[in-house]
Formats: structure tokens, C-alpha cells, sequence
């Protein structure tokens, strides 16, 4: 039996990060000092969703762990679209804030589009701008959004830069994760189907993936039987049951028969959240309108 190699996304996570830091080190020398200015991510919660509550706090500690100034801004689950429109306005004008992310869900009063359509395009470090996917989609330079950015990474760590070709099969659509995802490998040449719960046969497409690419949520839910030998697959899933992590893929059947394999937690998660400080300091760059 071959070997499935289990990808430390915490590794290349940790990678990724010294990159950042490297990028604010240059760009503090040559601006801070003397505009006196300051690197800052600013992340929006509303309401009380418990796993946004620890996604939250983990950005925030990230940026100030590396140097970012960051700020969390809460409002209760009741809060007004207005509220939180006036927050981004002023977050949008303060030129000491380089990022601005609304973590998702929002409560179903609020129109999702309409808030984050109220973040300039400039700060939108998560990419889900309409300008942004419009950008993204007619293959020019944008902010991309953070967790099909780090998929992208480990899969270049693990296929080589080289993609084109390969037959990738994405589970799930949603703005976060499967559209932006199939955008991205399209634009690197792969033959990508974009599949969701209406899907004919679902098991019998992700036997075709060189690339397997899972968003949905359900724990454990694909199966060694799902996997074409040696396969590189990609778990994007994360729920909590009982106080553990579950990723969309059965680990145990799975790293059976595919070639390489992320696990959850210590796989996608920790990439998603060094590709958040990867774009709040590329943001920063093009607002000081320093070459990248
Ligand atoms: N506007 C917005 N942007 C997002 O990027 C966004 C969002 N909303 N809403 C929720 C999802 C979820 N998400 C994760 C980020 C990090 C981990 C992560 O760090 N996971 C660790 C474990 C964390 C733990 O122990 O709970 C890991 O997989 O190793 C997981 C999930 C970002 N999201």
C-alpha cells in the first residue's frame, strides 16, 4: 500500500507569516517612521456565533502578534444595517486601518452584499467585494479571498506551480470557499466541476479529481471509496461536535487511499488565517502605493 502524505499546514502557515513580516519590516522603514502611521486590521462581529467568537479573537491575536494593530468591533446580534454601514464608513476613512473584515454569517436581517459592498474594495481583505470577484474573475490583480489563497499554496507545496491540466473537483459554492476556489483554478489552467448537494453522483466525480476540494461542512462525510488513488485532498471543513474538530473528510478511510491529505484542525485553518495578514499588508502597500 502507498503512503498518503498528511500535509502540516501549520508549516507552511508559519511560512507565509515570515513572508508578512518581512513585507511590514520593509514598508515600516520606509513609511511609518515618517508619516507616523500605523498598520491596522479591523475585523466587524455581529451577534454571538461561538466558533466566529474564536476565529475572531484568532485573527486578532495573529495581526498583533506580528505587528499589526488590530481592533475588534462588536455588535449585538439586533444590531441595524445603518449601525454597522456608519462603522464601516468611518473604519473606510481612517488611514491607519489598511484592512477591514466582517466576519461571516451575518444575522438574517442584514443584507450580507450590501455590508460588505460598503467596505472600499482597497481594504476588502477578504476579497468578497463585488469589485473584488469582478476583478478576480476577469483575471486582474485583486485582493484574493483568504482560504482559496491558501488551498492554492499548499497545493503549489504539494503538485509543483504547475497545475494546468489536472482535474479538479470542488465541493460546495459558497462565496467564502468554492466559487472564488473554482475562479482561481480555472485561471491556473485545471479542469474544475463545481459540485453541491444537488449534485448527480457525487461519489462517482470525486473519483475523477486529481484534486479533491471539500467546503461543506459535514463531518466526516467523504469516504476512501470517494477517492481516486493517490489523489491530493484538500478538507476545508470545519465543525465542531461534542467539543472536537471534524473536517468534511472520514481521515482514516481517506488517507488510505489518496496521495496527500490535510487534516483538520492544522491544515486549511491556519493558512486562511496567515493569507488574512498576507492581504492586510498587501492592502497596506498599495495604500501607501509602495511597489509589492
Ligand atoms: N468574513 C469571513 N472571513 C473568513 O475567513 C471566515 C468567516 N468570515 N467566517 C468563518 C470562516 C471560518 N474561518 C476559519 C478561520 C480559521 C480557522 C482555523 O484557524 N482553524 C484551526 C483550528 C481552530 C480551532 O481550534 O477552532 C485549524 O484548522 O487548525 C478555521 C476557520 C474563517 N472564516
Amino acid at each position: 500500500m502507498q503512503n498518503c502524505e498528511i500535509i502540516d499546514g501549520k508549516l507552511y502557515a508559519a511560512e507565509v507569516l515570515e513572508r508578512v513580516k518581512s513585507k511590514i519590516g520593509h514598508l515600516s522603514t520606509v513609511i511609518c517612521k515618517t508619516q507616523r502611521a500605523t498598520l491596522g486590521l479591523a475585523v466587524i462581529l455581529v451577534g454571538t456565533d461561538a466558533a466566529s467568537q474564536i476565529y475572531v479573537n484568532n485573527k486578532a491575536k495573529k495581526a498583533k502578534e506580528i505587528g499589526f494593530n488590530s481592533e475588534v468591533y462588536k455588535f449585538p446580534q439586533t444590531a441595524t444595517e445603518q449601525e454597522i454601514i456608519e462603522c464601516i464608513e468611518r473604519l473606510n476613512s481612517d488611514p491607519n486601518v489598511n484592512g477591514i473584515l466582517v466576519q461571516l454569517p451575518l444575522p438574517q436581517h442584514i443584507n450580507t452584499q450590501k455590508i460588505i459592498d460598503t467596505v472600499n474594495y482597497e481594504k476588502d481583505v477578504d476579497g468578497f467585494s463585488t469589485y473584488n470577484v469582478g476583478l478576480l474573475n476577469s483575471w486582474q490583480d485583486s485582493l484574493e479571498p483568504c482560504t482559496p489563497q491558501g488551498v492554492l499554496i499548499l497545493l503549489h507545496e504539494i503538485l509543483g506551480t504547475n497545475i494546468s491540466g489536472k482535474k479538479a473537483v470542488i465541493l460546495g459554492r459558497s462565496r467564502i470557499v468554492g466559487r472564488p476556489m473554482a475562479s482561481i483554478l480555472i485561471r491556473k489552467g485545471c479542469s474544475v466541476t463545481s459540485l453541491n448537494s444537488n449534485s448527480y453522483n457525487i461519489k462517482d466525480e470525486c473519483r475523477t479529481a486529481d484534486i479533491l476540494i471539500s467546503a461543506v461542512g459535514s463531518p466526516s462525510f467523504i469516504k476512501g471509496d470517494w477517492i481516486k488513488k493517490g489523489a491530493c485532498v484538500i478538507d476545508v471543513g470545519i465543525v465542531k461536535v461534542n467539543d472536537k474538530l471534524y473536517g468534511d473528510v472520514d481521515f482514516e478511510s481517506v488517507r488510505k487511499v489518496a496521495g496527500f491529505l490535510t487534516p483538520v484542525p492544522g491544515g486549511v485553518g491556519p493558512m486562511t488565517v496567515s493569507c488574512l495578514m498576507l492581504n492586510t499588508i498587501k492592502a497596506a502597500y498599495k495604500q501607501y502605493d509602495i511597489k509589492w
